[in-house]
């Protein structure tokens, strides 16, 4: 007994001295004051209702980059200035390695840092631009099925005028059935029984949001010391009895026995000396894996453990996107009605033989591309990345900052250990960056040829932060694009999407639940995830 509170005592000790050789790097960045020692300002951070709420009043007051509190003494640098965001993430890389826990559920995958280079490498074949376009019948086949079942729900009312629908659901058992058939030629079924309930889709329906909205007291302390558990026991915590970690136990299980049932027929295939026929995601590892070198080559548990992450960062990522993508044309009809257009006038001018559009018929959208652009720079999914410092180093900032101390500096030292937290929401809405509009919904600023001229670059598209960027930015991002440019396509040369008839004071806030945000109607948050919309049929 003496020991284990001799050891509390020891462990507990550490933590304070850590977290105070930390806090000297900080001390005169100006920031808020959480006026608490244990939670800082995580408990208000964890529960906020609105992504941004605290991210733009607070670079609003202390500009691009600031210092916040965290449990037990800690502090964390926020940051959203250009210079300092690409410096980060493209200079030094793995200088800033994801924290801990953030990278509880991509490490499944992506491994600790020193297998990510490996991890990578066997996964970008597969992410390639010339891969990604061979799933466009898929993308445009779930999406036009997307379209029938909406069309079948709508029908037992009346089609003449927009009725309401929560489409956040749709375009979440949509993404799901894409990614399941790509990545891994499984097939979900999701919007076959959109109706009844099917294992999969109810595993990942409301799976961030039941298990991270408003994280309890001992979770946000118990995430706060990961830093000092060792990664060898760090690996049981998903048998932990927290809420979080019940539900994404569920998930794992479920996805790793479907990735078994076809990486068995594959492995066969492969160990008789033959390349996989197929062209999913999860053959062209197996095949890249193969031929790499035996001694960095991944085991079958590491290759599932990418099927499990690929459906974990490849699906409500992309379904709440488009879900955004939806509310905001519903609210700027003349948006909407522009996009109409120019799909309509493509779709005029495909040749006699082709049926549908190509990659190159999506890619000249330019007003559709202009609006997904806006929505990925608008409502950032992933509203912030997590990094730690593990060099000494010197952060140069685009913006000189003064310090409490009064001092004026152009860039900041800091030590290794040190949290930083990229406030992508904050960024994205960046006057300096996106011009004065940049809290207002503009898909036209993306058609300024200037508009990049005098910008930083931060991002892997149109350079807005959502992707994150470096070598741990979203692999799959190339695949999001398309996968969104033919869902949208498909939908609005249908549908008709305006704000939900009867629902004039809804209010939508985009919550956040642990690494997204999701979509939630104000005052009913106990209902989760859904966005009531108008639909209508076009034709
Ligand atoms: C709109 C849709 C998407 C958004 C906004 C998004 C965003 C992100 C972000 C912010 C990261 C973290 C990067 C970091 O920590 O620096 C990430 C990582 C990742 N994403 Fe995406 N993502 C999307 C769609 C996809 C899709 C469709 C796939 C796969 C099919 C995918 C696969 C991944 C993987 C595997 C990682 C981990 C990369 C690594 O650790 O190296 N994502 N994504």
């Amino acid at each position: 007994m003496h020991t284990i509170i001799l050891a509390f005592i020891f462990g507990f000790a550490i933590l304070c001295l850590s977290m105070r050789r930390r806090r000297r790097w900080l001390h005169d960045i100006a920031g808020p004051r959480s006026g608490s020692w244990l939670y800082g300002h995580q408990l208000r951070f964890n529960r906020q209702n609105d992504v941004g709420e605290l991210d733009f009043e607070w670079n609003h007051r202390y500009g691009n980059i600031w210092r916040i509190d965290d449990c037990f003494g800690g502090e964390s640098l926020m940051v959203a200035d250009p210079k300092a965001i690409h410096h980060i993430l493209h200079v030094q890389g793995y200088g800033y390695p994801k924290t801990r826990l953030s990278r509880q559920f991509t490490a499944l995958a992506f491994g600790r840092d020193d297998t990510h280079v490996q991890h990578r490498k066997v996964l970008a074949p597969a992410f390639a631009a010339q891969p990604i376009r061979a799933f466009l019948p898929i993308f445009r086949r779930v999406a036009a099925q997307l379209v029938q079942i909406w069309k079948d729900q709508l029908q037992c009312g009346d089609m003449s005028k927009p009725q309401v629908l929560s489409v956040s659901r749709g375009f979440s058992n949509a993404t799901l059935d894409i990614i399941g058939e790509t990545v891994f030629d499984y097939h979900f079924g999701s919007l076959d029984g959109f109706e009844e309930r099917n294992e999969f889709s109810d595993i990942f329906h409301n799976l961030w949001a039941n298990s991270n909205l408003h994280p309890s007291k001992p979770a946000i302390l118990f995430g706060a010391t990961w830093q000092f558990i060792p990664e060898s026991l760090l690996r049981f915590v998903e048998y932990l009895p927290f809420r979080q970690f019940v539900r994404f136990r569920e998930y794992l299980v479920a996805g790793k026995r479907a990735g078994k049932e076809m990486l068995k027929d594959m492995t066969q295939y492969v160990s008789e000396g033959k390349k996989s026929h197929h062209a999913d995601i999860l053959s062209i590892i197996v095949d890249a894996n193969n031929s790499s070198d035996s001694s960095v080559r991944l085991s079958e548990d590491e290759v599932l453990s990418q099927v499990t992450t690929l459906l974990f960062a490849g699906h409500e990522t992309t379904a709440t996107t488009l879900t955004w993508l939806a509310y905001e044309l519903a609210h700027h009809q003349a948006d909407q009605d522009e996009i109409r257009r120019e799909i309509t006038g493509r779709r005029a001018k495909l040749p006699l033989r082709q049926r549908d559009f190509s990659v190159a018929d999506l890619d000249a959208l330019v007003f559709t591309n202009a609006c997904i652009k806006e929505v990925l720079r608008f409502h950032p999914i992933s509203p912030w990345v997590t990094r730690e410092s593990a060099i000494h180093d010197i952060i140069p900032l685009s913006k000189p900052i003064t310090l409490k101390s009064g001092k004026t500096i152009a860039d900041i030292e800091i030590g290794s250990g040190v949290p930083v937290l990229i406030s992508t929401c904050a960024y994205n809405r960046l006057a300096s960056v996106w011009g004065a509009d940049a809290h207002e919904w503009n898909p036209r600023r993306f058609l300024n040829p200037h508009l990049r001229d005098t910008q930083v670059s931060v991002g892997l598209h149109a350079n807005v932060l959502t992707f994150s960027g470096g070598n741990s930015g979203c692999i799959g991002f190339r695949f999001a694009l398309l996968e969104m440019q033919s869902t949208i396509t498909e939908l609005i040369e249908n549908i008709k999407f305006t704000p939900p008839p009867g629902m004039d004071d809804i209010e939508m806030l985009r919550v956040p639940v642990g690494a997204i945000m999701a979509p939630m109607v104000k005052g009913k948050l106990h209902e989760r995830t859904q966005m009531p919309l108008g639909v209508e049929f076009l034709h």
